[in-house]
């Protein structure tokens, strides 16, 4: 029988960024113009084989409106993974994004991996926040991040890649300070644009003040 291996995973991110239409993307490989906004929190899981073992994500999509934010922390609690979204055509998401790690910094699981999703990059016509900004912030965090298309199905898979990539074995937080070849950037298929780039050195750069 093959082993499974659970990991925790919460998105968090402003209302409208694509939060629910990413995990419906990753669970369900689809997606809806029409989608209405989450009340609450929703749960969704999806199981992946992963060499002699199937890798199970127990998904908490929590909602992003102002009037559910006090329940935030019963889902990030105990979470392996934050994924934090940001919409690229919206300045004021990546503001709120930035409340957000910190929110977790101060409140949250301490090995939490943190990976940004810039998320709507098939609108990039319409950009409002440059990769490089998103790239140098979570440079300085420790995280992961990689711009995103629910729509499109563009690095939805990578990013859940690449929170897997994070922990080493899965569930079990790798010590600060050790590299492991899957920490190198990676090159993705070519559809796959724009980059998925990992922390230059440490899994995690974060300390508690
Ligand atoms: N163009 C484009 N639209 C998207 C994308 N992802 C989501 N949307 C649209 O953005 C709107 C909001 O998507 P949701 O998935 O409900 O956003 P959310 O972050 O879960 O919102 P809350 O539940 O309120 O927190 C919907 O109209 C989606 O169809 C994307 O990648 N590209």
């Amino acid at each position: 029988m093959m082993a499974i291996r659970e990991l925790k995973v919460c998105l968090l991110g402003d209302t409208g960024v694509g939060k629910s239409s990413i995990v419906c993307r990753f669970v369900q490989d689809h997606f809806d113009h029409n989608i209405s906004p989450t009340i609450g929190a929703s749960f969704m899981t999806k199981t992946v084989p992963c060499g002699n073992e199937l890798h199970k994500f127990l998904i908490w999509d929590t909602a992003g409106q102002e009037r559910f934010h006090s329940l935030a922390p019963m889902y990030y609690r105990g979470s392996a993974a934050a994924v934090i979204v940001y919409d690229i055509t919206k300045q004021d998401s990546f503001h709120t994004l930035k409340k957000w790690v910190k929110e977790l910094k101060e409140h949250g699981p301490e090995n939490i991996v943190m990976a940004i999703a810039g998320n709507k990059c098939d609108l990039s016509d319409i950009r409002e926040v440059p990769l490089k900004d998103a790239k140098e912030y979570a440079e300085s965090i420790g995280a992961v991040v990689v711009e995103t298309s629910a729509k499109n199905a563009i690095n939805i898979e990578e990013l859940f890649q690449g929170i897997r990539h994070m922990r080493h074995p899965l569930g079990t937080k790798m010590s600060v300070g050790t590299r492991h070849p899957s920490l190198q950037p990676t090159l993705l298929p070519a559809r796959a644009q724009p980059l998925l780039q990992f922390p230059a050195s440490t899994t995690q750069s974060r300390r508690r003040t």
